[in-house]
């Protein structure tokens, strides 16, 4: 695990206090089961708009398990059944009438792993636009895809060769790619599963870039276990301890003065 948070408070940001608007995402004692597992116990939180929120906690507590159910990943493991209510704008995500491929592409996700399609750089991109239908040309489609590459800081160091095949750029430029095909369909949520924890220090550092610019325009959710990323990167954190969400603050709070003992040993390296 990391070591303490200590070397590393956030950077004092306007939104380090964030506006006291309506929360983008609102969820109300969320459970998830495994089969016969309580993988999560009445989980209930609140994630602002155009802020950056991150989860940390030990292995196993259930972060990934609830930053899928905000996009109803869970959906597609057999076992996992959801119980509870998570509103986006106010709009329930698990009404059954509600369309789950709209919903993911309103609320897109990058993965652990860059996982660009075995195509060209600019068909990954060009992809999610086209089955959504938002391009009525193929001038607005390329428009589209240089957008979205230059949201994800990749346009300069890939527009002489879109053709190439994406899985033939570094780790970092694949996630940037992954970052750009999230974008690409004008999402409002971005989900990322521990998205630099495949990368070097230098990539990691322009992803950790980019995140911040990225929420000017859209609700981040980030799981890390690196607390010095969750510091860097975020206004607020919720931490995840065996399926319950401890404690939930200003990520600045969090790491100076949490209210919790298992906060406090947590981010001081004494278990996890
Ligand atoms: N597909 C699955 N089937 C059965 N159990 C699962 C599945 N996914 C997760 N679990 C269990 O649910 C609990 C929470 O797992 P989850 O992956 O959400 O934790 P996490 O905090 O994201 O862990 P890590 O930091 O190691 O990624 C764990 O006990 C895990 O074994």
């Amino acid at each position: 695990m990391d070591a303490t948070a200590t070397a590393a408070r956030p950077k004092p940001t306007a939104s380090a206090t964030l506006p006291a608007g309506d929360p983008k995402i609102v969820a109300k004692d969320v459970n998830v089961y495994y089969a016969e597992k309580h993988a999560l116990k009445n989980v209930s939180l609140d994630i602002p708009e155009r802020a950056v929120m991150a989860f940390i906690g030990p292995s196993g507590c259930g972060k990934s398990t609830f930053l899928r159910c905000i996009n109803r990943m869970n959906d597609t493991i057999a076992s996992c059944r959801v119980v509870g209510s998570i509103k986006i704008d106010d709009q329930d995500i698990y009404d059954p009438s509600l369309d789950v491929v709209q919903l993911r592409a309103r609320v897109g996700m990058v993965f652990q792993k860059p996982n660009p399609f075995p195509k060209s750089i600019y068909e990954n991109i060009a992809y999610g636009p086209r089955i959504h239908g938002l391009a009525r040309s193929k001038a607005e489609l390329d428009e589209i895809v240089e957008q979205a590459l230059r949201k994800a800081s990749l346009w300069n160091e890939v527009k002489d060769r879109l053709q190439d095949t994406g899985t033939g750029l570094s780790g970092g430029q694949q996630q940037r790619l992954c970052i750009a095909r999230a974008i690409a369909v004008s999402p409002e949520v971005i989900l990322m599963d521990e998205p630099c924890s495949a990368l070097d220090p230098i990539a990691t550092a322009k992803i950790e870039e980019l995140i911040d610019e990225l929420r000017q325009n859209f609700t981040i959710v980030i799981v890390t276990h690196s607390m010095q990323q969750a510091a860097r990167v975020s206004q607020r954190t919720a931490f995840f301890h065996l399926g319950v969400i401890v404690e939930t603050g200003p990520t600045e709070r969090i790491f100076t003065s949490p209210n919790d003992k298992r906060t406090q040993d947590y981010i001081t390296g004494r278990f996890g």
